[in-house]
């Protein structure tokens, strides 16, 4: 018997400005579950991510946070459960790396945004030290974000939104201004994180990444045109049809490799 997805969104229709950019999606994410959303530049994969965070209201359609409405999560909760990283997040510069971390412990906990509505635990503590250790930013701890390369705050983000400890991971576009040594790092502690139960999305556009996850969803003009395993979803035809580009799909000691044929 499957598990109950965590997260999942049936018939998401969403606007971006004038123009509709998710039309008619669904999608069920589950723990210990890994899924690459993968598709060209304006496909509509933020769009989404943010739809079912509640980030972009809906123009029709639902999304389920473990089988409640998210309308009716309080939105600290909800935030405790999924964590989420931006694309292109910018964290306050003048903020110490460790404090910037332990945001992820109190998102919407702030009583008109000044009061802690709950005290401060060794939990929260300890939490925040697993996140910084995991993405190796502690030994940069107390330094200023305005301190540090993209990179390196690529990483901060991701140990603040990871400290939450959440059910699901929501990252877009998370290997950004990471180096191949940190890309390879991160999809590894990923996958570790997923071995143990969490459940990821990611937006990526390294196909040959995307071939690492369990399941990829192929968004092509604000709709799934496939999804499914990688070796499903990551077919010569497929890729043609969404990025107008000719490729060969190789299999090499046991990876999918996308090689462009155009060009
Ligand atoms: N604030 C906005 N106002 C108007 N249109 C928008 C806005 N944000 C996004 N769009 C449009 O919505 C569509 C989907 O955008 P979205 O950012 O979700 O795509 P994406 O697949 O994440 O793209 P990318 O790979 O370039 O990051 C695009 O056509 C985009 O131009």
């Amino acid at each position: 018997m499957s598990l109950p997805p965590i997260l999942e969104g049936r018939g998401l229709h969403v606007r971006a400005g004038s123009s509709p950019a998710v039309r008619g999606v669904d999608a069920a994410f589950q723990a210990g579950e890994f899924t690459a959303i993968i598709g060209p530049n304006g496909a509509g994969k933020s769009t989404l991510l943010r739809a079912l965070l509640g980030l972009s209201p809906l123009e029709a359609g639902e999304v389920r946070l473990e089988g409640r409405a998210l309308a009716a999560w309080p939105r600290a909760a909800r935030s405790r459960r999924v964590a989420y990283l931006a694309q292109g997040e910018t964290l306050p510069p003048d903020t110490r790396v460790r404090d910037v971390v332990s945001l992820g412990r109190g998102a919407g906990d702030w009583k008109w945004g000044l009061i802690p509505t709950r005290p401060w635990t060794e939990a929260d503590e300890a939490a925040v030290t697993a996140a910084l250790e995991r993405t190796d930013t502690r030994r940069f701890e107390t330094r200023r974000v305005a301190e540090l390369s993209g990179g390196e705050r690529q990483r901060v983000s991701l140990a603040r939104a990871l400290a939450a400890q959440p059910a699901l991971l929501l990252l877009d576009e998370p290997t950004n201004h990471l180096d191949l040594a940190y890309t390879l790092d991160l999809l590894r502690y990923l996958r570790c994180e997923v071995a143990g139960g969490l459940g990821v999305v990611a937006v990526l556009h390294d196909l040959t990444l995307a071939a690492r996850a369990d399941r990829v969803l192929l968004l092509h003009q604000g709709q799934v045109l496939a999804e499914g395993t990688p070796a499903q979803v990551l077919t010569p035809e497929h890729l043609r049809a969404s990025y107008g580009v000719r490729v060969s799909v190789t299999e090499h000691a046991g990876r999918l490799l996308i090689i462009p044929e155009d060009g």
